[in-house]
C-alpha cells in the first residue's frame, strides 16, 4: 500500500471533532513524523477543547468490520489503540490482534478519564484493559492509569510512579512508558520501563526529562505522544530512541501551540511545529521539483523566524549594547562551558559516522578545538568559581543532539551541530559589530567573528550537504534536527535573562 520507506500506521481510538485529541490528533500526529496514517473508529465522542458532551458507540461487529477491512488489505508497520470505551471493544480488539496484527508492534495508550474529568472507559472495562497488556510492546500510562493498571492507588511522586511502573513491566512483560505530565512540578519528565531479567530490579529505567512548558494547551497530549511513538518504531527506530524522538517532538509541538488559536479551553498542541510540513507554499514548490536549492539552504530559510528571535532577544541585545548585568553574563559562560563539554562529545561521535578520512579529521579536530575553547572558559573567566549545576536550556539542547547521535544517522548528527556553528556565526558577526574600547565586554566580544570559525563553518554547511545527498530518504527527520537545534540556540541566548538566577542556583551578584 504505501510507499517503500512510508510506514502504515493504524489507530484504533475515539473521536474528537474539535481535532486536538484522539484519531483526528493521532492522524496528525502520524503525518508529522512521515507515516501513511490510518483509523478505525471505536466511538464518537462530542467534545471539544472544553470538555466532553456526549459518546456513541457504534456495534461492536462494526468495529471488527473496520478492523478487518483494514488488515484484510493493508499491510500493517505498527498500531497505536487509544479511547476503547467498554469492556467488549477491549475483547473485541484483543481477538483482532491476536488474529491479524501478529508480530506488528502495538502502543497502548490506556485512555481511561479525559484531563477535563470525563470518563472515556467504563469501570468495568478497567480490568480488560489490564489483561490487553499483553499484547501490547508499549504502554504509555498517565500517573492516574498507571496506578490502575497496577491495581493500586495513583503513586504521589515520581519514584514511586518509576517503581509501580516497574512492577506493572514486570507483571505484564511490557515496555512501560510512564508520563508525568500529571505532576505538579516545573518539569515534566517521562521514564521507558522496560524488563530485564538481569537488571537489579529485573527492569531498565531510561528517563525522559523535559522542562514544562508553561500552556494550556495540553488537550490530547497522550493521543499525539503515542501515535508519535508508534510511527517512530513502525520506521525502524528502537523503542528507546523513538520515545526520545517522540518526547522531544511533543515539547515542541507544546511550546508552539500558542501558534494555533482552537477553541476557549484546553487547546491543541502544533502538531506540525518545527517539522517540514510547515514549509511555506514556495518552498513546497521548490521542494517539489524544478529548481533544486540545496537542503541546507531550504533549512536556513525555515529558520529564520527563530533565528530573528534570538538576534532581537534580550541577552543579544543586551550583550551589544553593554547593558548586560555581570552576573547575568557569568551564568552564561558558565552554562556555556558545561555546554561545550557535552557538545565536544557529539562531535567526537560525528568523526565516528564520517564517510571519509578528511571529514573525519574535520570533526575530530573540531571536537578538540572545542575541548580548548572549554579549558581556555575554565581558567580565564571561571576560574576559582564552583562548577555550575546545568539549566534546563542546557539539558534540553545537549540531550537532543546526544539524541541524534542515537539515531546513528550521520545526516542526522551533522544536521543537530550546524546551528551551533552557523546562528552563532551569524549572531557573531552582529556582537563584532558592537565593539568599541569602552564596551564592558570588548574582549569577549573581540572572540567573534574569527577568519577560522567562518571557514569551519563553510565546511560544516558542506558537510551537512554532502550528507543529505547520500541519505534523500533521512532529509525531512535532519531538518526537524536543524531547526530543533536552532530553536534551542535561541533558548540557551534567553535563558541568563529569561531566569531567576537565584532560582537556578548563581549565587547573587557581588
Ligand atoms: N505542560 C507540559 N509541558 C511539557 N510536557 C507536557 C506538559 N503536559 C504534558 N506533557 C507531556 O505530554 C505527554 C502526555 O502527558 P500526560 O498529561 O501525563 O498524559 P495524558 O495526556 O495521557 O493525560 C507526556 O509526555 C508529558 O510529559
Ligand atoms: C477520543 C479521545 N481519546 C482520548 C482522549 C484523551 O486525550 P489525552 O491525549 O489523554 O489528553 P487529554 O485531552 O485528556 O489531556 C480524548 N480526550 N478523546
Amino acid at each position: 500500500m504505501s510507499a517503500p520507506g512510508v510506514s502504515a500506521v493504524l489507530s484504533i481510538a475515539g473521536t474528537d471533532p474539535s481535532g486536538g485529541a484522539g484519531i483526528q490528533a493521532d492522524l496528525k500526529s502520524i503525518a508529522a513524523h512521515g507515516g501513511y496514517g490510518m483509523a478505525v473508529v471505536t466511538a464518537l465522542v462530542a467534545q471539544n477543547t472544553t470538555g466532553v458532551r456526549e459518546v456513541h458507540l457504534p456495534p461492536v461487529d462494526f468495529l471488527r468490520a473496520q478492523l478487518d477491512a483494514v488488515s484484510d488489505d493493508v499491510r500493517l508497520d505498527a498500531v497505536k489503540i487509544g479511547m476503547l470505551g467498554t469492556a467488549s471493544v477491549v475483547a473485541e480488539v484483543a481477538d483482532w490482534l491476536r488474529t491479524s496484527a501478529v508480530g506488528v508492534p502495538v502502543v497502548l495508550d490506556p485512555v481511561m478519564v479525559a484531563t477535563s474529568g470525563d470518563r472515556l472507559l467504563e469501570a468495568d472495562a478497567e480490568s480488560a484493559v489490564r489483561a490487553l497488556l499483553t499484547l501490547a510492546t508499549v504502554v504509555t500510562p498517565n500517573l492516574p492509569e498507571l496506578g490502575i493498571l497496577a491495581a493500586e492507588p495513583p503513586a504521589a511522586d515520581w519514584p514511586s510512579a518509576l517503581a509501580q511502573a516497574g512492577r506493572v513491566a514486570r507483571a505484564h512483560g511490557v515496555t512501560v512508558l510512564v508520563k508525568g505530565g500529571h505532576l505538579e512540578s516545573g518539569s515534566s519528565p517521562d521514564a521507558l520501563v522496560s524488563v530485564r531479567a538481569d537488571a537489579p530490579d529485573g527492569v531498565d529505567v531510561v528517563e525522559l526529562p523535559a522542562e514544562r512548558v508553561r500552556t494550556r494547551n495540553s488537550h490530547g497530549t497522550g493521543c499525539s505522544l503515542s501515535s508519535a511513538l508508534a510511527t517512530l518504531i513502525a520506521s525502524g527506530e528502537t523503542v528507546a530512541v523513538a520515545a526520545a524522538l517522540a518526547k522531544e517532538w511533543l515539547s515542541e509541538a507544546l511550546r508552539r501551540s500558542e501558534e494555533l488559536d482552537v477553541g476557549r479551553g484546553r487547546g491543541p498542541v502544533n502538531h506540525f511545529a518545527g517539522s517540514l510540513g510547515t514549509l511555506s507554499p514556495a518552498a513546497r514548490l521548490r521542494a517539489g521539483g524544478g529548481v533544486r536549492e540545496p537542503v541546507t539552504s531550504s533549512w536556513w530559510r525555515d529558520t529564520e523566524t527563530v533565528r530573528r528571535q534570538t538576534e532581537r532577544g534580550a541577552f543579544v541585545r543586551a550583550l551589544a549594547d553593554g547593558s548586560l548585568a555581570p552576573e547575568r553574563f557569568d551564568a552564561y559562560l558558565a552554562q556555556d562551558a558545561i555546554y561545550l563539554d557535552g557538545y565536544a562529545d557529539v562531535l567526537a561521535a560525528a568523526a565516528l559516522t564520517a564517510p571519509d578520512d578528511q571529514e573525519r579529521a574535520f570533526w575530530a579536530d573540531a571536537a578538540v578545538q572545542c575541548r580548548d575553547a572549554e579549558m581556555q572558559l575554565h581558567l580565564s573567566r571561571l576560574s576559582g568559581r564552583a562548577a555550575a549545576r546545568p539549566w534546563p536550556t542546557t539539558v534540553a539542547y545537549l540531550d537532543h543532539l546526544r539524541t541524534a547521535v542515537a539515531t546513528g544517522s550521520h545526516l542526522r548528527v551533522s544536521a543537530a551541530v550546524l546551528p551551533c556553528y552557523w546562528v552563532y556565526r551569524d549572531i557573531g558577526l552582529l556582537l563584532h559589530e558592537a565593539r568599541h574600547p569602552a564596551h564592558p565586554y570588548d574582549d569577549w566580544l573581540a572572540t567573534y567573528g574569527d577568519a577560522g570559525f567562518d571557514e569551519a563553518t563553510e565546511r560544516a554547511i558542506g558537510y551537512a550537504e554532502r550528507a543529505a545527498a547520500a541519505d534523500p530518504d533521512g532529509v525531512p527527520a535532519a531538518g526537524s534536527a536543524f531547526y530543533r537545534s536552532t530553536a534551542l540556540e535561541r533558548d540557551f541566548f534567553a535563558a541568563p535573562v529569561e531566569r531567576d538566577l537565584r532560582e537556578l542556583g548563581v549565587p547573587p551578584a557581588r
